[in-house]
């Protein structure tokens, strides 16, 4: 059977194989929410998704969710190139609500450095917040340059570069339901 069959048509050149699968997601995602759920349970709890990646993983899991939940966004942007080294951040959205005494619970789709996240957490937890603790779909922990705690994680990935998801290329793939590895060409030019 051809792999990639479900793949949108407009897609499927650029595609070279299927990582992790639109139902093994979903599946995993139906795990964390009863986690979350428990860990949770009787608390005041606010979902800070973090844009753009974070768009279907904040709503898949908080529909899954049986609690009552706050959700707020924010989007963060590096200082060019050299984030990646530096961990430095900007926040071009930050949160329309206040959080002392609120439990925050990030949402996200990769953690790779972990830079962006050790950032944000430090910088919410200057907000004194009663905790702020991490959920991210993805975790590649071979690229850590930092050392950050992430509770719930979905999957751990090796070192290949993924879109699908919410996960982009140059602002597209975003859509695809299933995380995928893009075809050598497609990097070219
Ligand atoms: O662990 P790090 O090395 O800091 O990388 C992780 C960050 O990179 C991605 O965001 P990106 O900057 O690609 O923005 P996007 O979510 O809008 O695609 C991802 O969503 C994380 O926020
Ligand atoms: N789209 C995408 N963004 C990333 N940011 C860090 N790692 C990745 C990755 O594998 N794919």
């Amino acid at each position: 059977m051809d792999e990639l069959a479900d793949i949108p048509p407009g897609f499927r050149d650029d595609i070279e194989s299927i990582l992790i699968p639109e139902a093994r997601l979903q599946a995993r995602l139906s795990e964390l929410a009863a986690e979350v759920d428990r860990d949770y349970a009787g608390r005041d709890l606010l979902l800070v998704g973090v844009l753009k990646g974070a768009i279907f993983v904040m709503a898949d899991l908080a529909r899954r969710l049986t609690l009552s939940t706050a959700m707020d966004f924010m989007a963060v942007s590096s200082y060019g190139a050299s984030t990646s080294s530096s961990g430095v951040v900007r926040i071009l959205k930050d949160l329309d609500t206040e959080i002392e005494g609120r439990d925050v619970l990030i949402i996200e789709d990769i953690v790779d450095s972990g830079l962006t996240l050790d950032y944000l957490t430090k910088n919410l937890r200057s907000r004194r917040p009663a905790s702020v603790e991490i959920l991210s779909l993805l975790t590649k922990p071979s690229r850590r340059e930092v050392d950050l705690p992430v509770k719930y994680v979905g999957f751990e990935v090796p070192d290949v570069f993924v879109v699908g998801y919410g996960l982009d290329f140059a602002e597209r793939y975003r859509s695809l339901r299933d995380i995928v590895t893009l075809r050598p060409e497609v990097y070219g030019s």
